[in-house]
This record gives structure tokens, sequence and C-alpha cells, in this order.
């Protein structure tokens, strides 16, 4: 599923409109009857009534012996409500296109039947254009109208409202009439159906301004907006609805829209993955690849052990850690699947020494993980230098490694091999040079910038982690789960990456899979337990 911009979406109005002349009201026409169904789908589902027993072709009175009925009606049962009495919905429109989406929905759902009141955030004949056509042929129906300001008006008198205030157009914190609309149906209690996003959103990035409808339902049009799918916006839009209106979807297509949802159909289709991870009955463990792990110090050996099993129960044939010597008698038997390489390092620490020896290592393995509890040494950055350039295989770079790398300047550092970036937001910030806020503000922003212009594939962690590409495409996962907050998950992320690059997938692909495999185990884990935060990383290992 594609992700858009409002800049995209503006583009794809303006191609709909000019080049394939389907008019500017028929798209209106469209969101409202989208935004209208849903709104009657949520009154159903909280007991207003089943799907009205509107029938009219005489189904139900087809006794023995009575006359086939001639003519066959069939109400239209998406914008039918049977019990529509206890219903009455304030749709709040602002006089932008967004507004007119909120006019042509209440049409609608006075057509089901349902009380409604329009609110006018700005005078209504400061509406222009199709919004003002919507508003013309609302007041035709005689849907009753107030005016913010000027009217008394009380949002908790009604069941329900459309929050038709401000859409893809909207730029900066609400203002005036806008802003106190907003904080007022905030505190009604009722339940807020946002037209196409959430009033006070920044459709790009999530960010919410102050004041931010909180919708329980975004019937979001034609195309998910970037900041539906970006915390604090994800959160803000409850749950959202995608609805066709009318805009071809092959628009995103051929224009190269660069961001999708990582479901199993992009997995599968865009991206190529065997989401059966089939298993050829005369496979042997020399089949499915060999990690080399270096990873794990003497206060954080866990890290390592956690990557190891991870990299294992992704189903890659042989792993292989490399660990300071001092920790091996300690690590015997903690994993009896994993083999175990002791390194130089008689302290139980990493040193600028060992880069020969995982080297050697590395040579007969198929991809390599660094950084699980490495910990900071001496000559660190010499050290991560040599591994990058002269590994002939895929990389995986988490934890200490990445902050080895936010020390260096390494665009300049050459390269055979994709490598896998697996930062979380704090790591992230330390790579990019900004504050943690900055990063989460619009993370799929920066992803894709910073992998753009540094020629990696990035993962940036947590709750919808991104995966960017060098290439400028960037995945939004949607598997996983707030239990999943809890150290050591992230080094089990890193060892399923890197299992699946050694069973041959290529970076993308297992950088990309990994996330969504990693997600769907914290979901399973988390259901396993009493309460998610009783959630291990371990745990995440064993429901894979
Ligand atoms: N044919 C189409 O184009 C289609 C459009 N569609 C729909 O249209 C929506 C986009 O409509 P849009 O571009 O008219 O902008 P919209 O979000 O209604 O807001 C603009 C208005 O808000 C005002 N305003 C702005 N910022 C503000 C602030 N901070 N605080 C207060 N006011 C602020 C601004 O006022 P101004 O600043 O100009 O005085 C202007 O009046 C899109 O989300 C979708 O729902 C779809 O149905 C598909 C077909
Ligand atoms: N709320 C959440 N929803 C989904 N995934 C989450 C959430 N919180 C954390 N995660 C996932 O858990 C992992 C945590 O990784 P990280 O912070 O690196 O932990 P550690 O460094 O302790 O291993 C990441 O993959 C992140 O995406
Ligand atoms: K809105």
């Amino acid at each position: 599923m594609d992700v858009v911009t409002a800049e995209e979406m503006r583009a794809f109005d303006r191609d709909t409109i000019g080049r394939l002349g389907i008019p500017a009201i028929a798209l209106m026409e469209n969101a409202g009857r989208a935004i209208a169904e849903e709104v009657i789908a949520l009154c159903r589902r909280r007991g207003a009534g089943g799907v009205g027993g509107a029938r009219s072709d005489g189904a139900g009175a087809a006794g023995r012996g009575a006359a086939p009925a001639r003519f066959s009606v069939s109400a239209d049962a998406a914008l039918t409500l049977a019990a529509a009495g206890g219903e009455h919905w304030l749709v709040l429109a602002g006089k932008g296109n967004n507004g007119g989406d909120g006019l042509a929905a209440a049409r609608h759902l006075r057509e089901a039947g349902i009380a409604v009141t329009l609110v006018y955030a700005a005078a209504p004949e400061s509406l222009a254009g199709e919004a003002a056509l919507q508003r013309d042929a609302a007041a035709a129906m005689g849907i009753p109208a107030v005016v913010y300001g000027r009217d008394a008006l009380d949002l908790a008198a009604g069941s329900g409202i459309v929050d038709a205030l401000l859409g893809t157009g909207s730029a900066g914190a609400p203002r005036g009439a806008y802003a106190e609309l907003i904080a007022a149906a905030n505190a009604s209690g009722r339940p807020i159906v946002s037209a196409d996003i959430p009033s006070g959103l920044d459709a790009d990035t999530g960010e919410t301004h102050e004041p931010c409808i909180h919708a329980a339902l975004t019937v979001c049009l034609a195309f998910l907006k970037r900041g539906l799918v970006q915390y604090p916006g994800a959160a803000a839009a409850g749950r959202v609805v995608v609805r066709s209106i009318g805009i071809p979807a092959v628009l995103a297509r051929e224009s190269g829209v660069r961001v999708s949802l990582l479901t199993p159909e992009v997995l599968a289709t865009r991206l190529r993955v065997d989401l059966s991870r089939h298993r050829s009955p005369e496979g042997h463990k020399g089949t499915y690849g060999h990690v080399l792990l270096a990873a794990g110090s003497l206060r954080m050996s866990g890290a390592g052990l956690l990557s190891a099993r991870a990299a294992l129960r992704a189903g890659c044939g042989l792993v292989t850690w490399a660990l300071p010597e001092k920790l091996l008698p300690y690590m015997i038997g903690s994993a009896p699947e994993v083999m175990l390489a002791p390194v130089t390092g008689g302290d139980g620490e990493w040193n600028a020494g060992t880069a020969a020896e995982v080297l050697r290592l590395s040579a007969s393995r198929d991809c390599i993980a660094l950084g699980p509890g490495l910990g900071r040494f001496e000559g660190d950055t010499e050290w991560l230098r040599r591994l990058w350039e002269e590994t002939d295989s895929a990389m995986v770079i988490d934890a200490d490694a990445l902050n080895i790398l936010a020390d260096a300047e390494y665009r300049t550092w050459s390269r055979r091999h994709p490598v896998i970036l697996t930062p979380h937001p704090g790591e992230m910030a330390r790579l990019a040079g900004v504050s943690t806020a900055e990063v989460q503000r619009d993370r799929i922003g920066l992803a894709l910038s910073y992998a753009v212009q540094q020629g990696v594939i990035l993962v940036l962690k947590g709750a919808h982690t991104v995966i960017a590409t060098p290439e400028g495409q960037a995945y939004i996962n949607i598997t996983g789960h707030p239990g999943m907050g809890t150290g050591g998950a992230g080094d089990v992320l890193t060892g399923i990456i890197s299992g699946l690059l050694a069973q041959g997938l290529e970076a993308v692909q297992a950088a990309a899979f990994g996330v969504y495999l990693h997600g769907l185990a914290g979901e399973r884990a988390a259901g396993k337990r009493d309460n998610p935060a009783a959630l291990i990383a371990g745990d995440i290992i064993e429901a894979l």
C-alpha cells in the first residue's frame, strides 16, 4: 500500500482532474460518501441497528404463491441504518475541500435517517469552489447549520462528530475557531471520525500540533498519508480506513511514490520475498548459510547470545559467535547450537587487534553482524573500518558499532557489500548529528535522506520501524507490540536479519522481512503473557 505526502496527493488530484477529466466535485462526492459509509458502519457496530430492512424487492414477503416481484429496487446497504433514531452527528466543516468532503458526507448521513447538524468553522459565505456547491446542496436539503462563534453550540449534545475542519491543505498549528473547535471536540467525549486526516495533524511528518483531533476513526481518502503511519499521528488517527474516491491507484505507481506500508503483499510482490520460507527437502545446514557474529563483552555478553540464538531461529544453518576469550568459559553450554570463536581479549573486552581475527573468521561465512554488547575500545574506529572495507559479505551493524560509525567519517570508506544499519532513535540521533526529538519528528523523511546520502540500508527502529534504501525507497512496518520495549529486543532483530541474509536473501529483503518477522514474533510473545509488560527479549526468539 502506497504512503504519500500532501504534495504528492495534490499532484494526483490535479492529474485526475486535469488530465483524466474527472470533475473535482465527483471526487468530493465519492469522499463524502465514503466518510458517511464509515460513520454508518460505526453506528451499526455500536448497536444503533443492523442493515436497514429497506429491501423493497419483495424478498421478505415472497411467501408460497406470491406473485414474483416485477421490480428489484435494492437499497444501498452501506448507506442504510435501521435504527438511526438515536443518532445525531455534528459535522465540523472547514472552508477548504476537507470541509466540502464533510458537507457531502452530511447529506448521505441525513439520507440514512441520521440527524445531522453542520458546524461551520468560518462564515459559510467564505467557502469557494466545490465546497461552496456542497454548502448549497446541504442547505437546499434543509440540513440545520450553525456558525461557530455566532450561534450557540454544545458538541457533547450529539452522538458523534465528523471532523472535516482541516485536511492536507492545512499549514501549521490550527488557528482561531479551528483550534477552539478541535479542543471542544476532544473534550466532548463523543467519538470523532476524521475526514482524510485528524485536523491539527501534519500530514507528512505525523507531528500533532496543539491542538489536534483525537479520532476514533480516520477515513483516509485515496492514499495513505505519511502522517497517519508515524507516531504520534498514528495514535491521534485511531483506526485508519483508506477509501478509494476515484483517483486511479496507478498514478502513485507511475509517479514513483517512494514509501509503502510493509504488508505481506508488498513483501511478496515488490520485494519478492518467499513468505512461505520454503525449505528444500534435500537441504542441509550448508544450504541455509552461516552467520558470523562479533558481539558481547564482559558486562554485555547476553546481547551476543540473544543475537546468535535469534539468527538460528530465523532459519540459518550455522552461527559462529566471535567473542573475547575471557567470556568463553561462561558461555559454554548457554546455547549448545551456537559455535563459539574466542578472539584475543583476556579482559573480556574487545580490542583493535581483533580485526584480523574477525576478518579471518568472516572469510568462510555468508554474512557478518557486528555490535550487540560490543562496548567501545581504543582504536575501535580503525577496527570497524578494516572490517567494513575488507569483508566480502553483507554486514549488519548495530548498537555500539553504530556509535563507532557516528564518530567516524565513514562515507569515505570503500565497500564491496551492502550494509544494514539498525539504529534505535537514540543511535540514529548520534549518526545523523541531531536530537532524538528531531529523529522522531519525521522518521520517514530522516530515514530516507540518511539512507540515500550514506548509501546504506537503514532500519530505524521503534514503533512502526522504517526500512529505507540507498535508492530512496522506504517501507513502514506495522507488526510489533509495545511490550517489545525491553532490553535485548534489538539484539534479537540483528540476529534475525543476519539469519535471513545468510540464507541468501538480498540485503533489503532481509532487513524488511526481518523487521516484519520480529514484530510478528513480538505480538505472539506478548499474547502469551498475562500482561505484555512481562515480555522479555528471549520470548521474542521463542515466538519466532
Ligand atoms: N479535488 C481535491 O482537491 C480533493 C480534495 N480532497 C480533500 O480536500 C482536502 C484538501 O483540501 P484543501 O487543499 O482545500 O485544504 P484543507 O485541508 O481543506 O484546508 C485548507 C483551508 O484551511 C485553512 N487553513 C489552513 N491551515 C490552517 C490553520 N493552521 N488554521 C486554520 N485554518 C487553516 C485555509 O485557510 P487560509 O489559510 O487559506 O485562510 C483553507 O481555507 C483533503 O485533505 C481532502 O479531504 C479529497 O477529497 C480529494 C479531492
Ligand atoms: N512500541 C513498540 N512497537 C513496536 N516495536 C517496538 C516498540 N518498542 C520497541 N520495539 C522494537 O523493539 C526493538 C528494540 O530495540 P532496541 O531499542 O535496540 O533494544 P536493545 O538495544 O535493548 O536491544 C526494536 O526492534 C523496536 O522496533
Ligand atoms: K480532517
